[in-house]
């Protein structure tokens, strides 16, 4: 596994570095729903990739030895730019923004366009997996206050989910030592779409933790 990596940078500083990573994020986002949706002559596409191309060795000439992982301060801030449903760096991630109702009980409101489509004008099953799979793990985690894993997640996709604003939420159900069960949704203006249940576990190296938490 990688790193949970303590690095001393004031929450104010990170404020600011956010405000400049977060518009290149969604320019990046901006690029891939371009990249799926336009109908330019074909030379014009070459000229683009050109261009994708130089940005990219200007962004890798100082780079990360590997992924960004997950960074703390001694402020209690933590910051996982590069996940993949949250992180405020990766393109790939909607980003999903989960707002923490009690510990226990999670929320998120997000808009999913081409980037996410499995069958025509609906969203991927796995990325459906995806977004409930992290936004149960927060809920587990009663709001940071424990590590969780998934151990086992499933999934009922009741009818297709469409592309356009959605509303994930999850609960914890109920608890026995270290595993958490967690149930959620995802629904569209006409209700549900997918139901999930998942096993959540905290990790027997992470027990003591969770014990002071
Ligand atoms: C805050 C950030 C949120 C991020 C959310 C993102 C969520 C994720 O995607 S996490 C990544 C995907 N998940 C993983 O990679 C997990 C990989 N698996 C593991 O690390 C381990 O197998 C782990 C942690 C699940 C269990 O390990 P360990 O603590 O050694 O378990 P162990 O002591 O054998 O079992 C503890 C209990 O859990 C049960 N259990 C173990 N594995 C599972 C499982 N996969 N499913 C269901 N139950 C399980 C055991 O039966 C046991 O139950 P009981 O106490 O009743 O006998």
């Amino acid at each position: 596994m990688g790193e949970f990596v303590h690095e001393e940078i004031p929450s104010t500083e990170l404020d600011r570095l956010e405000a400049t990573y977060r518009p290149l994020a969604d320019a990046v986002r901006d690029l891939l729903d371009a990249t799926i949706r336009t109908t330019v002559p074909e030379e014009q596409v070459r000229a683009a990739q050109a261009e994708i191309e130089a940005l990219v060795a200007r962004l890798r000439a100082e780079q990360l030895p590997g992924p960004a992982g997950v960074r703390f301060n001694s402020e209690a801030r933590a910051w996982n730019w590069g996940n993949a449903v949250v992180g405020l760096r990766n393109a790939v991630a909607p980003p999903l923004r989960i707002v923490h109702e009690s510990a226990g009980h999670a929320w998120a409101e997000v808009e999913l366009g081409a980037p996410y489509e499995g069958p025509p004008g609906l969203v991927h099953g796995g990325v459906s997996a995806m977004l409930l799979d992290h936004l149960m793990g927060e809920t587990a985690s009663a709001a940071f206050t424990r590590v969780t894993f998934t151990g086992t997640l499933t999934m009922t996709y009741r009818r297709g989910t469409p592309l356009g604003p959605l509303r994930l939420e999850a609960r914890i159900d109920r608890e026995e030592g270290r595993k958490v069960w967690v149930v959620a949704s995802i629904g569209d203006a006409d209700g549900v779409t997918v139901e999930a249940e998942g096993v959540f576990i905290v990790p027997a190296w992470a027990a003591g933790e969770a014990a002071r938490g």
